[in-house]
């Protein structure tokens, strides 16, 4: 296979670069200052076969039309919004990207940023290391055992969400697009009442047209001034300029977020609250599931040349 052409869309694991460079020819966009006219400019567009991108540089309609021979894009993310699917499935281009290997990750993460923003674990870090503690007690914080959870998209993410809250006692409901005959907990064919019901909301499906600022002034209003909100899923789920306001005039209790809508940009009005709690982007990113996505990326792409069967097919 080290003939074949792959075409990474931007610097990721540098533990998939590595073994990107072992397997196939490996092109890097990043290299052509990210822009696809550079690479052409020097490498023949019929040569990649392949494509990898992630949730920073996915793979576009410009990109697709770029390179005629492209086969498969291997996805180095479970999040598809990055990739126009609707143009990979016009074209016959195949789609993997890295379920399941990251989701304990992500769970775990979103389970760290409620115990952060409730028993306020940065600021209280902060009071120690600056001394603080030797003048005053830190004061209290808010319990997480026992809340209720809201949790919008009970998917993979969202199911292994839900059994970590319940190990800590909390009850548990959801709003999907359908009611999942396998959970045991409330459905909710309405996101407000969801978010009306529940002291924590979660957010954790996948971004798509119908997802877009699910997270609107109503449901923020809806979770109100005690409420929580937890953002692992995309930036984009969240409206964030109504975000920003319901913290700043104390409409809504705190916020932890992994995910933004213009990263790597972070609203500055965030950076100075201390209901907030901030991720750049990390859910899955720990050593173990990093180099899990990346032997996927390189199992799907290895399946793919030998004709045979994609261990993570999208399309
Ligand atoms: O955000 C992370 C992913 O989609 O894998």
């Amino acid at each position: 296979m080290k003939s074949i052409g792959v075409l990474m869309t931007c610097p990721m694991h540098k533990y998939l670069e590595q073994q990107l460079e072992t397997h196939f020819n490996l092109f890097k966009l990043w290299h052509c200052n990210s822009s696809i006219t550079e690479f052409l400019k020097t490498h023949q567009g019929n040569t990649i076969r392949a494509v990898v991108g992630d949730t920073n540089i996915g793979v576009d309609a410009e990109l697709i039309a770029s390179f005629p021979n492209l086969e498969i894009v291997a996805s180095y993310s479970v999040g598809l919004d990055k990739i126009d699917l609707r143009k990979c499935e016009e074209k016959g281009i195949r789609v993997a990207n890295t379920p399941d290997v990251l989701t304990d990750d992500v769970a775990d993460l979103a389970i760290g940023l409620i115990l952060g923003v409730l028993r306020r674990i940065c600021a209280s870090d902060v009071y120690v290391r600056i001394g603080k503690w030797k003048d005053a007690d830190f004061g209290l914080a808010t319990k997480f055992s026992g809340k209720s959870v809201g949790i919008v998209g009970l998917g993979r993410i969202g199911t292994a969400i839900a059994k970590r809250a319940e190990a800590f006692g909390c009850s548990i409901s959801y709003f999907s697009r359908s009611q999942k005959p396998f959970a045991n907990y409330k459905f909710y064919s309405n996101i407000i009442d969801l978010a009306t019901s529940c002291q924590i909301l979660i957010v954790a499906c996948a971004l798509t047209e119908e997802t877009r600022h699910i997270i609107d002034r109503e449901v923020i209003d809806a979770l109100g001034p005690k409420g929580i909100l937890i953002n692992i899923g995309r930036g984009a789920h969240v409206d964030e300029t109504e975000l920003v306001s319901a913290l700043l005039e104390g409409r809504l209790g705190g916020a932890g977020l992994d995910v933004y809508e213009n990263e790597p940009e972070v609203p500055e009005e965030l950076l100075g609250l201390g209901n907030v709690v901030l991720q750049p982007h990390v859910g899955s990113d720990t050593v173990e599931t990093s180099d899990a996505m990346a032997d996927l990326v390189i199992s799907n792409l290895k399946a793919h040349f030998s004709n045979k069967p994609l261990l993570t097919p999208v399309i």
